[in-house]
């Protein structure tokens, strides 16, 4: 079957048939994807040989991770089942590739990078995006992966890499609220969850921020890289981040997710950290925003895993910016290890449920929505006044059998078609207790990630 529908771009669930949207690679063209073992290529987002943020693709924690450019087969999917539709495409599209992959490792083979919105509305959908070429690094095993047009099946040639431009001088205004505005929209929101109408809910706001020169998203994750090295530095589609918050991995047939709620900003010096470090740890409105989003994600794992472990307690997740209270959950995926499942399996083998899939299961988390879900998500919607867009959506890279990892799009930005500006966003839990105030304060400290990229 040829990863493409010959029959052009399709409305989203017309014939219950997922919208697949390919460019067009050739017309009823297969793909082939190879995947070799290289010599350590260095630094990852260096190989990068474009500015072009469409076609400019990377998901890289501590120099590991994926780097892709251009594009060999692209899969738009929009409305409320966006994810599982991409996830259905997807499967699909792996059934018609011819694949030689002589490393066989997590990450080698077909790869897809994904970003989706946040809201089912939105007008930004989702993307899975097959690059030309991925080249990707291990646990010191490097590889690069190519996807070609069959029956040609010639190497895609490496275009010669354009120097990395800085973005220059760079001016911020207000996005969809002013501070002040967005303050005053906090203190209603305080009032309605005071009221009894909701528990949390996730406020979020955004800046515009305009450059000099066209922005290079290379310069980006080499600047997100540098700070913010624990973080998932991502490039998928034109939203571009470094986010410390896990939604969902599945790697042979283990789920892990990371959750962050409750933060503090850091001071800058070390022991007065350590002091709001362990006063965050004891904070009754830290630890009870933490504990609805442990819960929730908790809620929304459970019926795809056999088994699911919780810590008792979070720990605290030091960043340059902020501290977060964190839990790091993990679960058995059902289906996996000869587990009977009950959940559509990518590949015979049969490992249960995508990442994807469960990423669509779990997202928005109480973290980046509220609780309870549905109600927080209308209630921030028509508080913040904007479209998040792919801000606090899942991103991150699916492979051929289902595995991949999909991170919770924060401190991040979105490059339009205008290079010149980028939306970037920052969110925070409102609980009973919240001062807008603090609430203003601490989003500031989000937005610093994607200030400092900008330089
Ligand atoms: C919403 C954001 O962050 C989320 C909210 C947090 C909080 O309220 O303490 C912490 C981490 C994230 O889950 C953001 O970074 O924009």
């Amino acid at each position: 079957m040829p990863p493409s529908s010959s029959s052009g771009p399709r409305p989203a669930g017309r014939d219950g048939v997922p919208a697949l949207r390919p460019v067009p690679v050739g017309a009823e063209a297969e793909l082939l994807v190879r995947t070799r073992e290289i010599a350590d290529p260095g630094d990852l987002a260096a190989l990068l040989p474009s500015a072009d943020p469409t076609q400019t693709f990377s998901w890289v924690r501590r120099g590991d991770g994926l780097v892709g450019w251009g594009t060999a087969l692209r899969i738009d999917t929009s409305g409320p089942d966006r994810i599982r539709e991409a996830d259905t495409a997807w499967a699909r599209a792996v059934a018609g590739m011819a694949v030689e992959d002589e490393v066989a490792a997590t990450g080698t083979g077909p790869v897809a990078f994904g970003s989706f919105a946040f809201a089912p509305s939105s007008s930004a959908g989702g993307t899975l995006v097959v690059p030309r070429v991925v080249v990707g690094r291990r646990e010191g095993r490097a590889w690069m992966t190519t996807a070609t047009t069959l029956p040609d099946g010639q190497e895609p040639r490496l275009p010669e890499p354009e120097p990395v431009r800085t973005p220059g001088r760079v001016t911020y205004a207000d996005g969809a609220l002013t501070a002040q505005e967005w303050s005053s929209a906090v203190a209603e929101v305080v009032r309605r969850i005071t009221a009894g109408e909701v528990s949390k809910v996730v406020m979020a706001r955004d800046v515009v921020a305009r450059t000099e020169r066209e922005v290079d998203v290379r310069h980006l994750l080499g600047r997100l890289a540098e700070s913010y090295d624990w973080c998932w530095t991502f490039s998928v589609d034109g939203l571009v981040g470094a986010t410390p918050e896990l939604l969902v991995r599945r790697e042979k047939g283990l789920a892990a997710s990371r959750v962050l709620a409750g933060t503090i900003r850091r001071t800058g010096d070390d022991a007065d950290d350590l002091r709001h470090a362990a006063q965050l740890a004891r904070s009754s409105k830290d630890l009870e925003e933490h504990e609805f989003a442990v819960a929730s994600l908790v809620r929304a794992l459970r019926p795809y895993c056999a088994s699911i472990n919780v810590p008792d307690a979070p720990f605290v997740l030091h960043l340059p910016n902020v501290m977060h209270l964190a839990t790091d959950i993990t679960g058995v995926v059902d289906g996996a290890f000869g587990h009977p499942s009950t959940f559509p399996a990518h590949s015979p083998g049969g490992l249960g449920p995508s990442s994807l899939s469960l990423a669509a299961a779990l997202h928005p988390t109480a973290a980046v929505g509220g609780t309870p879900t549905a109600e927080a998500t209308a209630i921030l919607r028509e508080a913040e006044a904007m479209d998040r867009r792919r801000y606090a959506g899942p991103v991150g890279w699916i492979g051929h059998d289902g595995d991949g990892e999909w991170g919770i799009g924060l401190r991040s930005g979105e490059i339009g078609a205008d290079r010149r500006r980028l939306r970037l966003f920052a969110g925070c839990g409102v609980v009973a207790a919240s001062d807008p105030g603090a609430e203003l304060a601490e989003a500031e400290a989000k937005f610093e990630v994607m200030r400092t990229a900008l330089g």
